[in-house]
This record gives structure tokens, sequence and C-alpha cells, in this order.
């Protein structure tokens, strides 16, 4: 038995598709949504993800606006950028690009951004929806991983709810969230949260119908802890460097070899990564669709 590969970048575009008919219905009622980014130093991965993102907004008819500020930016700076990023007109959501530099006080700066301009989900305003639960047309953001991976569950129709969830990592911009998600009224899963100081991980894990990895520990996640048939998310991802050929090598949270005992898997690049770009174009359309109301 082999897996069926959730495959991220066609069903990214089948998400952009949808997309570009709501901006231009937008756009015939005059509003031009606009995503800005900020981007703080130089780290060549931060880097590449902004271009990316400014990417994908030309392709949906999305404008976008692009602050970069050096290394050497003082959390003054970035105060500032953020007063301007809320005040301007073209700006209908933002993301400030994580981590920032060390030095910066990362949850003191999400909290600077406007809620209703936040097309990450990550002010505590939305995420304290996500926790409340709000539904419907008004729904907040939410976080861009978390919706990515479940989107490309139930494209996929892969049951979600009663079934048993475990995620592996716990931090804010996947793990913690996606928790929060798929105990939500409608998706209905059982969740278990795991993280570095979990008592036997693989034990953990092999109860799992579906297994969300989340750590950025390169093949972490082996076959003989997974329980045959279940839907495995690679989503952490790793620049390993090949000795060999001296190359950067992209490799996930899960050995390769489980492609042999999952039912679903999401490829490592390929998977959740194009989904949750998608997700943030997502986001940036319903907040200008939101202004409408
Ligand atoms: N405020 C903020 N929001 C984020 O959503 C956020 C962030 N900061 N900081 C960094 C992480 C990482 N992240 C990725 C998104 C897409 C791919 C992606 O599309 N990856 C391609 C491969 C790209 C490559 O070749 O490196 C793929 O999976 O196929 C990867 C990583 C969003 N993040």
């Amino acid at each position: 038995m082999t897996a069926i590969i959730l495959d991220g970048v066609a069903t990214a575009s089948a998400v952009k598709t949808e997309l570009i008919a709501r901006v231009t219905e937008l756009r015939a009622h005059g509003i031009v949504p606009g995503l800005g980014t900020l981007l703080v130093g130089d780290d060549p991965g931060s880097r590449s993800y902004v271009a990316g993102k400014h990417r994908d907004c030309a392709e949906v008819g999305i404008e976008s606006i692009r602050i970069d500020l050096p290394a050497s930016a003082t959390t003054a700076d970035v105060r500032a950028a953020i007063k301007d990023l809320n005040s301007s007109r073209e700006v209908t959501g933002y993301i400030i690009q994580l981590p920032l530099p060390v030095g910066h006080n990362e949850n003191a700066m999400l909290e600077l951004i406007d809620p209703a301009k936040d097309a990450d989900g990550l002010h505590p305003t939305n995420l304290g929806r996500l926790v409340l639960g709000i539904e419907g047309q008004l729904s907040s953001p939410l976080p861009c991983t978390p919706a990515g991976i479940v989107e490309l569950l139930r494209r996929y129709e892969v049951p979600i709810v009663g079934r048993k969830v475990v995620v592996i990592g716990r931090g804010l911009t996947v793990g913690r969230p996606l928790g929060l998600l798929f105990t939500r009224k409608g998706l209905d899963a059982t969740v278990t949260l795991t993280h570095s100081r979990t008592v036997d991980l693989p034990e953990e894990v092999r109860r799992a119908d579906i297994v969300v990895a989340a750590v950025g520990v390169p093949h972490l996640v082996k076959a003989d802890w997974i329980k045959p048939g279940a839907a495995v998310l690679d989503v952490g991802i790793t620049r390993l460097v090949d000795p060999l050929t001296g190359k950067g090598v992209l490799t996930g949270d899960v050995h390769p070899d489980v492609a042999e005992v999952a039912g679903h898997l999401s490829p490592n690049p390929r998977g959740v990564g194009p989904m949750t770009r998608a997700m943030l174009l997502s986001n940036v359309v319903k907040a200008a669709e939101r202004t409408l109301l």
C-alpha cells in the first residue's frame, strides 16, 4: 500500500482560482485588496518567503505593498512601520514576517497590528476569537498553516469529526492554534497536543488517525509510529546541506518510509507550504469582503 498524496500545489491552485473570482467581484465594488508585508533583516529564507507572497498576490489580482527594514532596525522603527501599515489606505491586510531578528519582542509587535488587518490571524484578539469559535461570514482570520491543513484534509475528504488527531509541536503559528481549530464545533476532532517534554511520543502517535508534524526535526516521524491508513501531514521543514554536493536539501519532519503505511500523506515541500500561502490570500480577500458588509 502506498499513501494518497495530499498535493498542496494543485489544491492551492484550486483555492487561488476561486479567489480570483472574489477579487474581481471586490474590484467591481471599488475595493482593491492589498497585502502588506513587513520584513526585518536579511535572513535569506524569510526574504524568499516574502517574495513568494508577493508573487502569489499578483497571481490572484491582490496588490502588494512591501516594507523591508534593515537588520539594524530598532524596535521604534518596527513600531513606526506597523503604524504606517495600520493607517495605509492601500493595505487591507498585512503580515509581520516571523521570526523577527533577536532583540525584538514578537508578541509585543503582534499586539500592535490592527486586528481588522491581521492577515495571519496572530493578533491576540483574533486568537481569542479562535478560542471563542466565532464563525460565519464575519469570522475572524485563522492562522494560515492550521487553516491550510484543514482545507487540504477537507478537499481530499479525509474524515475529521470524532477522529484522533496528534499534533507534534505547540508553536504559535502551527501546533497551538491547530489544536484549537480541530476541536471547534463542526470539526470535532479529539486532539492530543504533544511537545518536547511528551513522554513516549511514538506511542501517542500510534493512536492517531491524523498526525501533524510541525517541529522542524528532520525525519522525526518514523513508519513504525504510524497506524496503517492514518493521514500524515508533514509541516516542519529544515534545510540540510548534502555533504556530497554541498547543496541545500529541504527535509521534512516525516521519514519517507511513512508513505508505505499512511493512507494519506502531504509531501514536504509541495504540501502544506503552498496551502499556507493560499490561506494568507484567502484571509486578505475575506478581510476586504468584511468591509462590504
Ligand atoms: N508572519 C508569518 N506568517 C507565516 O505564515 C510565516 C512566517 N511569518 N514565517 C515563516 C513561516 C514559514 N512559512 C512558509 C510558508 C510557505 C512555504 C512554502 O510554500 N514552501 C514551499 C517550498 C519553498 C522553498 O523552496 O523553500 C513548499 O512547501 O512547497 C514555506 C514556509 C510561513 N511562515
